[in-house]
């Protein structure tokens, strides 16, 4: 079942061309890999599927439920609220908010109560409180961070950084997750971890998951398709095994490294 069909998009920023007639179809449970030299447009092809950035040309739909849903062109806010939620590359957490604060504001997005009952405190916002609190402190336990809960997000180190914004991206409740460089930073152990530990959020939340790495044996470890970005144009597409072995990519990115 496909999930996300990304039909020709070309982003210009002026007289650059930093993504030029992408395509790609994700399918519901894959984990997709983009790769790619650095300035090849892999964050510019997550800008444009989140709404930071309105395509020059193309077409992105979403399907949801079976229902079509052309999302090109919509906000980031109005795209997240769809199903469709990511993580940053340099890291952007409420640095001055808790770790518990931050899983939480993701769950506001979805929340249903306005903030009339927030302010009358009616029955349906404390459930409503109360399922956030506890799917939030689950989520927490997940990504291994509930000692952590009440620390200042800025006061952990890197690595769990990272898993608190997955975990805050999760509390969106997505089926689209997109990962902008989810190893950046980490040490060899900390990556393998993660490695399993996006497998396993995979299966549990039925998530279909596109990331963006540096790391080549997180991509060749977990990406069963991987995509390849050289100056904006996708030069190929693949298993791990042939991606590794496409003279073109050698030459684009790996032969770089
Ligand atoms: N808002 C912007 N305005 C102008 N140019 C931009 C903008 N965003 C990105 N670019 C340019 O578009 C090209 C692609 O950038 P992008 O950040 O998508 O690459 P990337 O593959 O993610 O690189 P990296 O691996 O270094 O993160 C680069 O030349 C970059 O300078």
């Amino acid at each position: 079942m496909i999930m996300l069909k990304i039909d020709n998009v070309t982003v210009k920023f002026g007289g650059l061309t930093a993504v030029n007639s992408f395509k790609l179809e994700l399918t519901k449970g894959e984990i997709v890999g983009l790769i790619g030299p650095n300035g090849a447009g892999k964050t510019t092809v997550f800008n444009v599927i989140t709404g930071v950035y309105k395509p020059t040309e193309g077409k992105i739909t979403f399907i949801k439920d079976k229902s079509k849903i052309n999302i090109t062109g919509l906000r980031p806010d109005q795209i997240s609220k769809l199903g469709i939620c990511r993580t940053f590359q340099n890291i952007r957490l409420f640095k001055d908010l808790t770790v518990l604060e931050n899983v939480f504001i993701g769950n506001h997005l979805r929340i249903k109560s306005n903030i009339f009952s927030s302010i009358l405190r009616l029955p349906n916002y404390t459930r409503e409180e109360r399922e956030m609190y506890e799917k939030s402190m689950y989520l927490l336990e997940r990504v291994g961070l509930t000692k952590e809960k009440d620390e200042k997000a800025y006061s952990l180190p890197y690595g769990k950084q990272r898993r608190l914004e997955i975990a805050r991206a999760l509390a969106t409740n997505p089926s689209i997750l997109l990962l902008d460089e989810p190893a950046a930073g980490m040490n060899p152990q900390e990556t393998k971890e993660l490695m399993k530990f996006i497998e396993s959020i995979k299966d549990e939340f039925d998530l279909t998951i596109f990331l963006i790495e540096h790391h080549m044996e997180v991509v060749m470890g977990i990406c069963k398709r991987i995509l390849v970005l050289d100056y904006g144009i996708s030069i190929a597409e693949g298993s791990p095994r042939e991606i590794q072995n496409n003279p073109k990519v050698v030459q684009a990115y790996l032969g770089v490294e």
